[in-house]
């Protein structure tokens, strides 16, 4: 059974999912020489942000096949020493927008009516009401640095508020902030004309310290900074500085460049700071959403199924991914069948998809294909990850091609290999209940379920031949489960295709090749 390490607390609905296929060991507080001490017996690992995954914990992972992060951001996780080996790194997108969007909104609303401020005179039982005099969102300028998912939420939802916006984020059309009710400007612009700045960028480099001294400098005396999106966006000191001489009229922090938040001149100033510990996803609802979406996608990668937000293969929205998942599992049949036919190192790999196929998206089911021809060398050390990265370090060359012209079951997909022993193909589709059908085999048409033990012969086409190959069979016990032949012409060439309940036993496939009429043998294992 598969062991997946649950190194953070997560909500027990993810738990639960994984228990279905997978020993899980919650473990939270580990230090990082526990963890990579704890490592090496799990195939599978789930965080959320207080697991430093390191490239060390990476290498110590020798059985690591996935990486789940319980929320958004995997900047915690060395994604990069992962790709490297081979190892997906799977998130939740969307799992905790709306809380973060909302975090954002209460942080606005806390600042700007001295809600902690008032709440915390309150308990010390005074009733200061001319000391928490604020000011209304209603008809102010709010900047919406990022407006990505969450920056999209929070500027709906300011909208609806009745402020006005702003937004300034490189990679958005002027049309989709238009649809938002935003104008997109340059940052400047937000610096010196918003009442409110919120952000929800990722941190880069270059959103690094994209709020320092300078920026401050330009804003308005009355200018509240709100920052639920990463740590580090910030120069926390000039912010806590211009905060106490009142250059800007206040911050509210749910994330800082360290955390846990250390030493830091944010806690002494005394007013106008609202600083919450990493909370913005910190809603019951987020928490199952983020934890049940990626348990979900580590049991289908420890089932051999694709995952469908792998930060480090290309993504896929989820009713893409449930549309092409028969598919791709029909890819990695032929591609491994494929490369069992060429037997030595195939060189170029022609995937051609076929009739309605040709309407979904190639490069998944390319990367399939890939997985299941390299699967022969790689065994379990190809992936969805790596399987393009390999190929491409093979020196195999990879063509894609689509023929919408061929109408044949509901699309059809066809593998070509041309390797140092030859060239082979076959073409696999999908009956209507999903089931796989190998359809044609080096141009022989056929109708074979692919099964995990075969036997394609390549024989002349004359009576007596099928007898004497299965009594051959018989002879040294082989079960035949199935037995199929193709051929073009009468009399021709043909292939036999023979489904077999358990390996061919050594020296049958040397007895076959002695069959008067018979070509080339070929056993498969799938
Ligand atoms: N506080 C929390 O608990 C919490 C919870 C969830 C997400 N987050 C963080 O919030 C941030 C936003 O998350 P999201 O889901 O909206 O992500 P997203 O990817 O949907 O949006 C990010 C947006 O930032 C924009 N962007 C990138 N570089 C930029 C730059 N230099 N200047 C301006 N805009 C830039 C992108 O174009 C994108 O539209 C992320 O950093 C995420 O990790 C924090
Ligand atoms: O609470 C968490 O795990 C962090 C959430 C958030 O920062 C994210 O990136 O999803």
């Amino acid at each position: 059974m598969a062991k997946v390490l649950v190194s953070d607390s997560v909500d027990q609905a993810g738990i639960d999912i994984l228990s279905q296929v997978a020993q899980v060991d919650v473990k939270t507080k580990l230090s990082p020489e526990e963890l990579v001490a704890t490592i090496p017996e799990y195939d599978a690992l789930m965080v959320r942000s207080g697991t430093k995954v390191t490239e060390e914990v990476i290498e110590a992972g020798n059985q690591l096949k996935i990486i789940g992060r319980a929320g958004v951001g995997v900047d915690n996780i060395d994604v990069p020493a992962a790709t490297r080996r081979g190892i997906m790194v799977v998130n939740s997108p969307e799992g905790n927008t709306i809380a973060a969007a909302e975090h954002a909104l209460a942080m606005m609303l806390s600042l700007s009516r001295h809600i902690p401020e008032a709440n915390q005179s309150v308990k010390e039982k005074k009733w200061e009401r001319k000391n928490f005099i604020g000011s209304e969102v209603y008809k102010k300028t709010l900047g919406v640095v990022g407006l990505g998912k969450i920056g999209s939420h929070v500027a709906t939802v300011a909208r609806a508020m009745g402020m006005k916006l702003l937004a300034y984020d490189p990679f958005i059309s002027a049309e989709r902030a238009e649809q938002l009710g935003c104008r997109l400007v340059d940052l400047d612009i937000i610096f010196t004309e918003a009442d409110y700045i919120t952000l929800h960028i990722p941190r880069t480099p270059e959103t690094e310290n994209l709020i320092n001294a300078e920026a401050l400098a330009k804003m308005k005396p009355t200018t509240r900074i709100i920052n639920c999106s990463r740590g580090g966006v910030i120069d926390e000191e000039a912010l806590a500085t211009a905060v106490e001489n009142g250059t800007i009229g206040g911050a509210a922090l749910d994330v800082f460049a360290e955390e846990p938040l250390g030493e830091s001149k944010l806690r002494e100033v005394g007013s106008n700071i609202v600083l919450t510990p990493h909370l913005g996803a910190s809603t019951e609802e987020a928490q199952t959403n983020v934890a049940v979406d990626v348990a979900e996608q580590i049991r289908d990668v420890l089932l051999g199924l694709p995952a469908r937000s792998a930060v480090n293969i290309p993504g896929l929205n989820p009713d893409v991914l449930e549309q092409l998942r028969p598919f791709l599992q029909l890819a990695e049949t032929l591609g491994n069948l494929v490369s069992q036919l060429a037997g030595g190192r195939v060189e170029q790999l022609n995937v051609r998809l076929q009739g309605e196929l040709t309407d979904s998206q190639s490069q998944p089911i390319v990367i399939a294909a890939l997985k299941g021809l390299l699967s022969q060398a790689l065994r379990e050390r190809v992936n969805y990850v790596n399987a393009s990265i390999e190929a491409k370090e093979r020196g195999i060359r990879v063509i894609e091609t689509k023929d919408a012209s061929v109408h044949d079951y509901s699309g059809s997909l066809r593998l070509e290999a041309t390797g140092s022993l030859g060239e082979h193909s076959v073409t696999g589709a999908l009956l209507s209940d999903q089931e796989m059908r190998i359809t044609n085999v080096d141009g022989f048409p056929i109708n074979v379920p692919p099964n995990n033990y075969m036997l394609f012969t390549l024989h002349r086409d004359m009576p007596g031949i099928i007898g004497k190959i299965g009594s051959l069979l018989g002879g040294f016990n082989v079960n035949i489960a199935s037995m199929q032949v193709g051929r073009k012409i009468v009399r021709g060439d043909a292939v036999m295709v023979l489904s077999i309940d358990d390996p061919l036993p050594e020296g049958v496939l040397d007895e076959i090749m002695k069959v008067p009429g018979i070509r080339d043998a070929y056993t498969i294992k799938l």
